[in-house]
C-alpha cells in the first residue's frame, strides 16, 4: 500500500511535533512536509530531529518547497495562516485537515469555499471521546430542554489564544440546535456586576487557563433538586494527533467536499 504523504504546518508548535510524532510512528503515513512561519528558530532544521531520529524532511516557509512532495496536509496553527495554506493546497489539489480553532465567520465562509476545490476536515476537535461526547450532548440536550440550566465550562493551558475553546462553541452549537435554538441567540459568554437573574433560555460559557491543562470540556445541566455534568478530559494531545490521521485516511478517496470528524469516525 502507497504511504499517505502527509505534510505538517506549525512543524514547531505543540500539536506540529505530536502530529510528526504520530505520523513518524505511523504504518500507513510518512512525513512528506514541514511548514513554519518566516523568522522561525526551527526553519531550515529536521521537523524530526526532536525525536532523535531526523525525518530528512526541512522545516520551510516557503509552500512551494515545504509541500511539493505533500498530499495532505494537516494544520494545527492560527486562522490567519490556515487561510493561506488554504488557498495554496486548494490551488495546488492538496487536502486539508484543519484543526486550528478562532475562525471568525468569514474564516469559516473561506474554508467552505475552498472545499470546493480540495478535500477538507474541519474540526475543533480530533479526538474520538470528544466527538462522541457530542452525541451524548445531543441526547441529552432533548431531555434537559425545559428546567435544566445549560452552562459550559471549558479549561486549558495558559498559552492558548482563543476563547471560549473551539470545543465549547462546537458543544455550545450541538446543544442549542437539538432543542431548537440559535447559539447566536442564547450564548452568554461573559458575566460580572449585576447581571439580573439568568435568562432561562441562556446557554452560558466559562473559561478557565491556568499551566498546562491540556484540554477540560463540561456541560452542566443544573436543574432544581439536581444537576447532570457530562465531562470530557484530555491527558495528552496524541489523541488529537491520531483523530487528524484518521481524517487523513478517510480523506485518501475524496476529491473535493467539506468534512467533519463526526462523518470522518461515523457518528453522523
Ligand atoms: N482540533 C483539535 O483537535 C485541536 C485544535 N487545536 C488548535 O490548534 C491550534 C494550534 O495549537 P497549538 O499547537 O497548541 O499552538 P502552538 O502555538 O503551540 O503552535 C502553533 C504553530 O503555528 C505557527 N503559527 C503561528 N501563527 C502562524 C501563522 N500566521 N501562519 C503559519 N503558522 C503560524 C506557530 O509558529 P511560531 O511558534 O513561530 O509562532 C507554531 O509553530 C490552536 O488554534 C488550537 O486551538 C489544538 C489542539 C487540538
Ligand atoms: O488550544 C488547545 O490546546 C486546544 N484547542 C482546541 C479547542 O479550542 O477546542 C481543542 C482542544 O481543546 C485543545
Amino acid at each position: 500500500m502507497t504511504p499517505l504523504k502527509i505534510a505538517v504546518a506549525g512543524a514547531s508548535g505543540r500539536m506540529g511535533r505530536m502530529l510528526i510524532e504520530a505520523i513518524q510512528n505511523a504504518d500507513d503515513a510518512v512525513l512528506a512536509g514541514a511548514l513554519d512561519l518566516p523568522g522561525s528558530p526551527g526553519l531550515g532544521s529536521d521537523a524530526a530531529s526532536f525525536l532523535g531520529k531526523p525525518a530528512n524532511v526541512p522545516i520551510e516557509s516557503d509552500f512551494a518547497k515545504g509541500l511539493a512532495d505533500a498530499e495532505f496536509l494537516i494544520d494545527f496553527t492560527r486562522p490567519e495562516g490556515t487561510l493561506k495554506h488554504l488557498e495554496y493546497c486548494a490551488a495546488h489539489g492538496i487536502k486539508m485537515i484543519i484543526g486550528t480553532t478562532g475562525f471568525d465567520e468569514a474564516g469559516k465562509a473561506a474554508i467552505a469555499a475552498a472545499a470546493q476545490k480540495t478535500a477538507v476536515v474541519f474540526a475543533p476537535n480530533m479526538s474520538v471521546g470528544v466527538n462522541v461526547t457530542l452525541k451524548l450532548l445531543q441526547m441529552a440536550a432533548k431531555s434537559f430542554s425545559h428546567g435544566y440550566d445549560i452552562e459550559i465550562i471549558e479549561a486549558h493551558h495558559r498559552h492558548k489564544v482563543d476563547a471560549p475553546s473551539g470545543t465549547a462553541l462546537k458543544m455550545g452549537e450541538v446543544i442549542a440546535e437539538s432543542i431548537g435554538r440559535d447559539l447566536k441567540d442564547v450564548a452568554v459568554y461573559a458575566r460580572e456586576g449585576v447581571t439580573g437573574e439568568r435568562d432561562p433560555s441562556s446557554i452560558g460559557f466559562a473559561t478557565i487557563r491556568g499551566g498546562d491543562i491540556v484540554g477540560d470540556h463540561t456541560v452542566l445541566f443544573a436543574g432544581i433538586g439536581e444537576r447532570i455534568e457530562i465531562t470530557h478530559k484530555s491527558s495528552s494531545r496524541l489523541s488529537y494527533a491520531h483523530g487528524s490521521l484518521r481524517a487523513a485516511r478517510f480523506l485518501a478517496d475524496k476529491k473535493t467536499g467539506l468534512f467533519d470528524m463526526q462523518a470522518v469516525l461515523g457518528l453522523e
